[in-house]
């Protein structure tokens, strides 16, 4: 009796987990719905690992498929949801075959956004039309305002406590305007609302390091501003390992610095921006979101985010992320006049790039 008794809850425990893990159903898509996903009649249920939900909207494209792949191998994710409007069958099914621990599941059009999102801790937004040669970020505000838009309402509706990384461009505005999406639905919290900037320290690290003769993983330079042309304002007067440079080297720096993302899109000749780089940059930082979710204590990352370590609404700087998401805004530290003047130039143009993407809600 009692045996037969706990027989009948073990097979009600896993019908449950079966339920919870089966995934998403795209009716319009045949691949997803008769696709490799959906655990046969011969499949054990799996359990998820414990860890994290995370959820990349924009997920088929150039920056979305290899950070799909990188959040795939990363042990603090346990459920990993790809969302785009193309393509997330064939990116989902592939990225599932990876014998990782994350249950992958894919998401496809707009109908499918709720889904995606429901019950996720972080959310990352790489979704948006990359730069050709010739064009600055902010060309790209008239299609990635609205997206962001679109996403943001998304996430304020299913998911208002998850942490957001906005990496999609014209970041100096798309974040402005996913903190007015979100205040005007009341979920406003400014401590998970984070700019991705991390790609302009990771190039900083690498320029610096072969500057100096040093290992780039050995480097950190703070980055601070914005992410865009002279918003980008590398700090060289506070490389760790302290170091000293020319103004030769400075200026060289600098300039490079600030037109990585140029180098890249003219490289590329057309086919886009930064994709690999910026995966890896996007992984690095979403697995330091993580890791402060965790109460991990001391991770430190320059971030674009709400910040009143300036007179602007919005400023990238070091900040400390923990379970709350960003729970500290370090000081600048002492700045040279280069780095003086620099920051004046950098206020001044994204004074402006913020308030365009406040007025884009608000209009
Ligand atoms: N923050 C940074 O440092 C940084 C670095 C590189 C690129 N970017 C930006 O990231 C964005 C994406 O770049 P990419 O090279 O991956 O572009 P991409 O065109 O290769 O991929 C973008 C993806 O977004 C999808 N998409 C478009 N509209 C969508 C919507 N409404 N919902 C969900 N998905 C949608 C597309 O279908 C596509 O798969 C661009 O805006 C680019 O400028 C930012
Ligand atoms: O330069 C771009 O348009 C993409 C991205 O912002 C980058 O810095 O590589």
């Amino acid at each position: 009796m009692e045996q037969q008794r706990q027989q009948g809850a073990a097979a009600r425990r896993m019908a449950t987990l079966a339920s919870h893990l089966r995934p998403q159903r795209a009716s319009s898509h045949p691949q997803m719905e008769e696709g490799p996903l959906l655990m046969g009649s011969n499949c054990r249920a799996k359990g998820a690992a414990p860890g994290f939900k995370v959820a990349i909207l924009g997920a088929a494209g150039g920056i979305g498929q290899p950070l799909a792949l990188l959040m795939k191998m990363n042990p603090l994710v346990s459920v990993l949801h790809l969302y785009d409007v193309v393509n997330t069958p064939g990116v989902t099914a592939d990225i599932s075959h990876m014998d990782t621990g994350a249950v992958v599941r894919g998401f496809l059009g707009q109908p499918q956004l709720e889904n995606a999102l429901t019950g996720m801790d972080l959310v990352i937004i790489p979704a948006g039309v990359p730069r050709k040669p010739g064009m600055t970020r902010d060309d790209l505000f008239n299609i990635n305002a609205g997206i962001a838009r679109t996403l943001c309402e998304g996430i304020a509706k299913c998911c208002p406590k998850a942490i957001v990384n906005v990496i999609s461009n014209p970041v100096n505005s798309t974040v402005p305007i996913a903190a007015e999406v979100f205040k005007k639905a009341g979920t406003y919290d400014p401590k998970r609302l984070l700019g991705v900037t991390t790609l302009d320290v990771v190039r900083a690290n690498t320029f610096v390091g072969e500057v100096l003769g040093l290992d780039p993983r050995e480097v950190n330079v703070p980055v601070i501003g914005g992410h865009a042309g002279v918003t980008i304002l590398p700090l060289l007067s506070q490389v760790n390992p302290a170091c000293s440079f020319t103004s030769e080297e400075v200026n060289h720096l600098t300039s490079r610095i600030q037109n990585g993302g140029t180098e890249v899109v003219e490289a590329k000749a057309g086919a886009g921006s930064a994709t690999l780089s910026m995966a890896y940059a996007a992984a690095k930082f979403a697995d330091a979101c993580l890791r402060g979710l965790r109460g991990d204590a001391g991770i430190v990352e320059c971030s674009y985010v709400a910040s009143q370590v300036t007179d602007l609404p919005f400023f990238a700087s070091k900040v400390r992320l923990g379970r709350s998401g960003v729970e500290e805004i370090l000081p600048l530290g002492p700045l040279n006049e280069f780095e003086r003047a620099g920051l004046e130039k950098a206020k001044k143009e994204l004074a402006q790039s913020i308030q365009k993407g406040v007025s884009f809600i608000n209009k």
